[in-house]
């Protein structure tokens, strides 16, 4: 899965921290790592339940629309893009819509108007039960639904939040919304194989199933404490070890368009994970082939403080032939018969050689297929290098009070706003 020039390395230099991590991990009671063993759980009951509210709300609903930010939004989305059609609406014609990760007044009338005379579901997503974006967009949302459907509105709103605290879980108990639980060892960024992922997901018409049973195969490879056979503590290390060069920057790429969104929240798992006390790789991502025609000049030639980590999955179900053209005034001939995806993976080992050229080291994932099985497994892949990545850097991978500031602040200007107005 891992391919990078491993002869540059000296790994025997972190092979005892990179132990000593992992069994604090491990170890660890009191740390929010939940989704560290829960793939290995008897989860059935649990999947059982969101794929008959899933089917019910597919019977019941043109429109879902899921409400929530951060890691109560972007997993969700990631794996809903990876895996379903380009176009058109998902799974039995339903289309599963997002809000409440900005606060454009656009973005939520037009949201509203699209769904008029539409039946609505809604799934309210928020761990803490009290993020601004979210609960602003929930009010709105749920008084759409109440002017709706009257009483009815209650059976059509379903909440996923902490089993106990939150804003969120005492509207849901006061108005009889039906609850599915965030545990509260699993903290946000880390969430997306709970509820607060698979619900939304299962109604698209992900296979939930196999995404899990992905993620438990990498449960299962990746309690491995030695680095020489983790390879997600080599991807942690390697990581760790090209920051230490000087790198500054990672990059994620793919090739695949349906990957954009899962881009978004790797970013996240990283950024919020890694980035404090002045530290961390900052964790960006482009696009190929489109960021190849906009910042593509810059990796091969710009300012050396960036990696490149290129994201590719060998096995696409879709493809399309390039035709045979009698003209030829292209001069594309040549090319005829083969598929695009053939084309688009020789453009990746292209891009890779130019780059690595250019002095970019570059890191290769490749996975076998875009399935839910191996989005299962390098989602949980990820969170497992990534919070090897924080230990490495020092650094604690599970709070964010960079972000906490922010909210502080919005929330001062908010409330000194209210009073001179
Ligand atoms: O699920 P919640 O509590 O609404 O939080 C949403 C997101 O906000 C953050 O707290 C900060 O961005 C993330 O860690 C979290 O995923």
């Amino acid at each position: 899965m891992l391919n990078y020039d491993l002869t540059t390395l000296d790994w025997s230099s972190y092979t005892k921290i990179v132990e000593k991590i992992h069994h604090y991990l491990e170890g660890a009671e009191d740390l929010p790592t939940g989704w560290l063993h829960a793939p290995l759980e008897n989860q059935d009951a649990l999947f059982v339940h969101i794929e008959e509210t899933a089917l019910e709300i597919r019977n019941f609903a043109d429109v879902l629309i899921v409400i929530g930010v951060g890691g109560s939004f972007l997993g969700a989305r990631a794996v809903q893009d990876a895996l379903t059609p380009y176009f058109g609406a998902h799974h039995d014609g339903i289309e599963v819509i997002y809000v409440g990760q900005n606060m454009s007044g656009a973005y939520i009338k037009q949201l509203l108007e699209n769904v008029e005379n539409k039946s609505v579901y809604v799934n309210v997503v928020s761990k803490s039960g009290g993020t601004m974006e979210p609960a602003l967009a929930f009010r709105v949302v749920r008084q759409y639904m109440e002017l709706q459907y009257g009483e009815k509105a209650a059976e059509r709103i379903i909440v996923t939040t902490d089993s106990t605290s939150g804003i969120l879980k005492k509207i849901a108990d006061s108005s009889g919304y039906r609850q599915f639980v965030i545990p509260s060892n699993i903290g946000g960024r880390f969430s997306v194989l709970t509820a607060a992922g698979l619900l939304p997901m299962a109604v698209a018409g992900v296979d939930i199933y196999n995404l899990m049973l992905g993620a438990k195969v990498a449960a299962l490879e990746f309690q491995e404490s030695q680095l020489e056979h983790n390879e997600a503590y080599r991807y942690a290390v390697l990581r760790h070890a090209l920051y230490e060069q000087g790198y500054k920057i990672e990059l994620l790429a793919s090739f695949e368009p349906a990957l954009n969104k899962f881009h978004e929240w790797w970013k996240q798992l990283f950024g919020e994970s890694e980035g404090k006390e002045k530290k961390g790789l900052y964790p960006s991502t482009v696009n190929f082939s489109t960021d190849l025609h906009a910042i593509g000049q810059f990796i091969q030639d710009g300012s050396p403080i960036l990696f490149e980590t290129l994201l590719h999955f060998h096995e696409i179900d879709d493809d399309l032939a390039v035709p045979y053209d009698i003209r030829d005034e292209d001069g594309l001939n040549y090319l005829a018969n083969r598929t695009f995806n053939e084309i688009n993976a020789i453009s990746k080992e292209g891009t890779a050689l130019a780059h690595s050229e250019g002095n970019v080291p570059v890191i290769q994932l490749e996975l076998q297929k875009l399935d839910a099985y191996h989005v299962g497994f390098l989602i949980y892949f990820f969170m497992k290098a990534c919070t090897m990545s924080a230990y490495l850097l020092g650094v604690n991978p599970f709070d964010q009070p960079g972000v906490e500031t922010y909210k502080l602040k919005m929330m001062e200007l908010l409330q000194e706003s209210k009073v001179s107005k």
